[in-house]
């Protein structure tokens, strides 16, 4: 509350046409008339002083009550941030579960994750199982491309503009444009084809339940922004479609390949300049908006129940001769024979695919997974890939000290480079930032830039958020992800973890030199890289970084990693608020 200025500090102009002049301030007072103004006005002001107080720290208490953390999860495609976001709400749910109290609660402003509504693990287990079946759709989908990159049409000829977007991931190789490698013929092909054909009427019955065409809220992003911009950079220009909140509407994408695939990558780490490969793909990318309650679609729980609430044993949907298990489970054993293949496993080899940096794991399960009453494990939806596009906001309650609990604001960017423009409008209120780099990406590319190396890609990503002013003030943790790709990862044929396997750390990254090839002396030089760049550039020299090697999809040593960050970030949220 601001008081009136003395009249001698008025300009003329003011004295004539403020009317209440005569009253504030009158010509001909007596001293005592005064001096009793003065002590009025002086009483005034204090009680306004007074009342600017109480507002004050009426603010401070709401904003302490209303205790809430937004954490934003950065990185490029394929880095792993939808993953971690799955993973911090598994562990939410083991750690509940574990001290077998109510201790906190999803609310439902995501519909993504399976967890998100109400919590159902804790209060309805047969509901919680009836979301997880829903994953259903997406493994199955997983599952089914990445039989594509099992077939010999899986050929690296046609290099059209949709095939450059599919391509996943380039490996070093001999040199050779993988057209150029030689090709094991697959005699039994034929028959694979002829048996494997219902799969793909199922592939499009699936894109089709899951993307609710009814609903047409499937969004794509202009092409035109695909590849422009320089890596790393974050910008606002593109277009993209705004959700009402003046935010970008989220959608999320099943890739229509899910498989790496071989290329000579130049020393120097950009990627070279022959056109990668094609996927295969029968149909484009799916692309799903987040509203679009594609769970419900396919839980089938619209018509059957849960056999017992007690045991959240459901039964149902392997009875509707509808249902998409009993195509898969009809192929299952043309699937089987295909994956264990020789000569498939041959080809496999000789183009350089690599299976295990995406759906290659659903290869190894196919029984599992095409069985009639499969109900997906934690470590089968941490697995199922869900491209993301836009901004996935996910929102629960941890409790803290004050019984209120904290209020947690997960966002999930999509991190594609067409998508990185999206991510500025959520810098402004942020308290934390996880950035995700897949390390073991250092001999792979972009898939919207084939030219650009996976790595560099990272590092100038990285760069460009710890340099972002914006961030000043916002806690970094760095995951420097999918370790177990780089070591002792899982040991798919034909490839085993990249260092185990010979693949050189130095024949991409130079400046590596001859330090030892493995995973020790890699992690560190990494961590070192990524630290180096952070401290050259941090508008905010106090700032700490935290780092941590990961493997997001390993559920065992990835949950006490979350924790620890979570308790971080708590932390430095609530020692910011006591300063406010
Ligand atoms: N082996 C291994 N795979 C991982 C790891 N982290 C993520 N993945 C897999 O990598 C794929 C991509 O992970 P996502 O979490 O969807 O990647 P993202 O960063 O959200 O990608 P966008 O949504 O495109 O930005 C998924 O199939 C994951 O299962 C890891 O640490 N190790
Ligand atoms: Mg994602």
């Amino acid at each position: 509350m601001e008081m009136p200025a003395s009249p001698q500090y008025l300009p003329n102009r003011r004295r004539f046409s403020d009317p209440f002049h005569e009253f504030l301030y009158p010509e001909n007072e007596s001293l005592e008339d005064k001096a009793a103004r003065l002590k009025r006005e002086a009483d005034a002001k204090k009680r306004s002083d007074e009342i600017d107080e109480m507002i004050r720290q009426d603010r401070i208490e709401r904003k302490k009550s209303k205790a809430e953390v937004s954490v934003l999860l950065l990185g490029q495609s394929e880095s792993g941030k939808s993953t971690t976001l799955k993973r911090s709400v598994l562990s939410q749910v083991q750690k509940s579960l574990d001290r077998v109290v109510c201790v906190c609660r999803c609310l439902t402003l995501s519909n993504v994750f399976i967890f998100s509504p109400e919590f159902q693990l804790l209060h309805s287990p047969s509901a919680f199982h009836a979301e997880r079946i829903a994953w259903r759709a997406v493994i199955y989908l997983n599952l089914v491309k990445i039989l594509d990159a099992l077939s010999p049409e899986a050929d690296l000829e046609d290099h059209d503009d949709e095939s450059l977007e599919t391509a996943t991931v380039i490996i070093t190789s001999n040199g050779l444009p993988p057209s150029a490698i030689s090709e094991t013929k697959i005699p039994n092909y034929e028959d694979y084809r002829r048996r494997l054909e219902p799969l793909a009427d199922l592939e499009e019955r699936l894109t089709r339940l899951l993307s609710c065409p009814e609903e047409d809220e499937a969004v794509r992003l202009p092409a035109k922004s695909a590849t422009n911009g320089i890596s790393g950079e974050i910008t606002m220009t593109d277009a993209i479609s705004v959700a009402p909140n003046g935010r970008p509407t989220p959608t999320i994408i099943i890739p229509s390949t899910n498989y790496s695939q071989s290329m000579p990558v130049t020393p120097n780490g950009s990627g070279s300049s022959s056109p990668i490969g094609s996927g295969t793909s029968r149909t484009k990318e799916v692309a799903i908006h987040t509203s679009t309650n594609w769970k419900k679609t396919f839980s089938l729980t619209r018509s059957k129940s849960p056999k017992s609430a007690h045991s959240g044993e459901i039964e149902g949907w392997w009875e509707d001769p509808y249902d998409p298990v009993h195509a898969l489970n009809a192929c299952a054993p043309a699937m089987l024979e295909l994956w264990k293949d020789p000569l498939v496993k041959k080809r496999l080899r000789e183009k350089r695919l690599r299976l295990e940096e995406s759906a290659g794991f659903y290869l190894d399960e196919i029984s599992r997974i095409t069985a009639k009453k499969f109900i997906p494990t934690d470590a089968d939806i941490l697995k199922a890939r869900l491209k993301t596009i836009g901004v996935v906001e996910h929102t629960f309650i941890i409790p803290s000290g004050n019984n209120k609990g904290v209020k947690w604001k997960i966002y999930d960017v999509g991190g594609a480079r067409n998508q990185r423009h999206a991510w500025a409008p959520y810098f402004e209120d942020v308290n934390a930032i996880i950035f995700l780099a897949p390390i073991s990406a250092f001999d792979q590319v972009l898939t919207e830039d084939p030219q650009v190396n996976r790595l560099e890609d990272s590092l100038l990503l990285w760069k460009s958020v710890a340099s972002n002013k914006l961030l000043g003030n916002v806690n970094i943790v760095l995951f420097l992800n999918k370790c177990d790709l780089l070591q002792a990862g899982p040991k798919y044929y034909p490839f085993r973890a990249k260092l185990d396997a010979g693949v050189r750390l130095n024949e991409h990254m130079v400046s590596y030199g001859d330090r030892p090839n493995d995973y020790d002396s890699v992690s560190k030089y990494f961590k070192n890289k990524f630290a180096a760049i952070h401290h050259s550039v941090t508008p905010n020299k106090e700032r700490e970084l935290y780092t941590h090697l990961t493997s997001v999809t390993d559920t065992r040593r990835t949950a006490t990693i979350i924790c620890d960050v979570r308790d971080i970030i708590i932390k430095d949220n609530l020692r910011n608020l006591r300063l406010v």
